[in-house]
């Protein structure tokens, strides 16, 4: 008999969440049934859509995705060993099987992970995984950059400016620290990157995009996006990837930002949001093209890790004070 530890979500987040939001239960698992496996998480993740995208009954189970191994398997492609990636919630066990999709309705909601040669499956939940393809398939298909244009990314302590310095673009990033600036213009070659904290932003972009802006990946959404696209040229391209600038502010007139539609009709731009489930049936082309690039030592990472079950809350809750440099993840130890 297994002892899971799991957590629930007690009520609505309001503003930042908090630790009082949560709590953590332990739940008994059964046997395990014909085509089931019985997986041990080894590193969850906690994502910014997870402020968000919650039902609306509570109490009700923490969604996310985790990396685990499975240690009991009465499934033969799912073997004894073999590592996945699950939409099973904040949770220490986990029973299921490929057709269950009774944590959530995800997809895709389970796999196993390509194998990653000496790299670390914990990047099955960062730039090999559902993050990175965002990243990836957002960029390329939303944005259809062009080598040479200028891409402007917020948000951008990521992969997409990466990406577009593969492409062959000239790469602006916004950042929240001056530490995270110095590691793009340093470690990955972005061209410029500001501190949206204490730039002016318009400035900034006058002086580091003075031919004006071509693709601009949206992270964050707010007043910082309105500046960019005011800044765009004839024909640009917005993928909105986030708006994590606006997903604990709990006052409507916090919400607003300079109207959009007079640079939207006069430099004729293209704005696309887009959701990476849009791109499932493509996953493992995605994985397959950012583990390539960083065998080829082209695109780099940076994992934000803490240890231990029971801090993934504060995890949780560093994303939106920019703690994190790199994808934020939970270590079970
Ligand atoms: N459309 C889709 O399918 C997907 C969308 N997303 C979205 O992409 C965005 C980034 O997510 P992800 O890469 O997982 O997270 P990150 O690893 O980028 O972590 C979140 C970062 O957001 C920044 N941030 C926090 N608060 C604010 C704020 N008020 N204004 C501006 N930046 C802020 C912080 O960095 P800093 O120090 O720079 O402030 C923080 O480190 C989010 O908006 C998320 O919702 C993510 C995955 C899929
Ligand atoms: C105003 C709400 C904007 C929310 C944007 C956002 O972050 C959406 C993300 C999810 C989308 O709805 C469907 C998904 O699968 C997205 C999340 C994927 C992030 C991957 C995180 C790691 C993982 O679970 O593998």
């Amino acid at each position: 008999m297994v002892l899971a530890k799991k957590y629930i979500v007690l009520k609505p987040f309001f503003g930042e969440p908090k630790n009082s939001d949560f709590q953590i239960v332990e739940e008994r698992l059964p046997e395990i049934q014909d085509d089931e496996f019985l997986a041990k998480a080894a590193y969850i993740s906690v994502d910014p859509y997870q402020r968000v995208k919650l039902g609306d009954k509570y109490p009700c189970d923490m969604i996310g995705s985790q990396v685990a191994k499975v240690i009991e398997s009465k499934n033969k492609d799912y073997p004894v060993g073999s590592w996945v990636m699950g939409h099973f919630g904040w949770r220490t066990y986990t029973i299921t099987k490929p057709s269950d999709e009774k944590f959530c309705n995800q997809k895709p909601y389970l796999y196993r992970l390509p194998d990653f040669g000496n790299l670390p499956v914990s990047l099955g939940l960062g730039v090999c995984g559902r993050v990175g393809n965002s990243a990836y398939f957002g960029f390329t298909q939303i944005c259809q950059p062009n080598a040479g244009e200028t891409v402007v990314v917020s948000g951008a302590a990521g992969a997409v400016g990466q990406i577009a310095k593969i492409l062959g673009c000239r790469v602006i990033g916004f950042a929240g620290t001056d530490e995270k600036c110095k590691w793009l213009t340093g470690e990955l070659g972005f061209d410029s990157a500001g501190n949206y904290k204490n730039v002016n932003i318009a400035d900034f972009l006058r002086e580091n995009a003075p031919n004006g802006v071509d693709c601009y990946f949206d992270n964050v959404g707010g007043e910082l996006s309105s500046i960019v696209i005011s800044q765009m040229n004839q024909f640009g391209r917005v993928a909105v990837c986030g708006a994590i600038s606006s997903y604990n502010e709990t006052e409507p007139e916090n919400r607003k930002a300079t109207i959009l539609q007079p640079s939207i009709v006069s430099k004729q731009l293209k704005i696309e949001g887009f959701q990476v489930n849009r791109f499932a049936n493509r996953t493992t082309e995605g994985i397959k093209q950012n583990l390539q690039w960083i065998q080829e030592g082209k695109l780099k990472y940076r994992e934000h890790i803490i240890d231990g079950f029971e801090s993934t809350a504060d995890a949780f809750i560093g994303l939106f004070r920019g703690a994190n440099t790199g994808k934020a993840l939970v270590r079970i130890i």
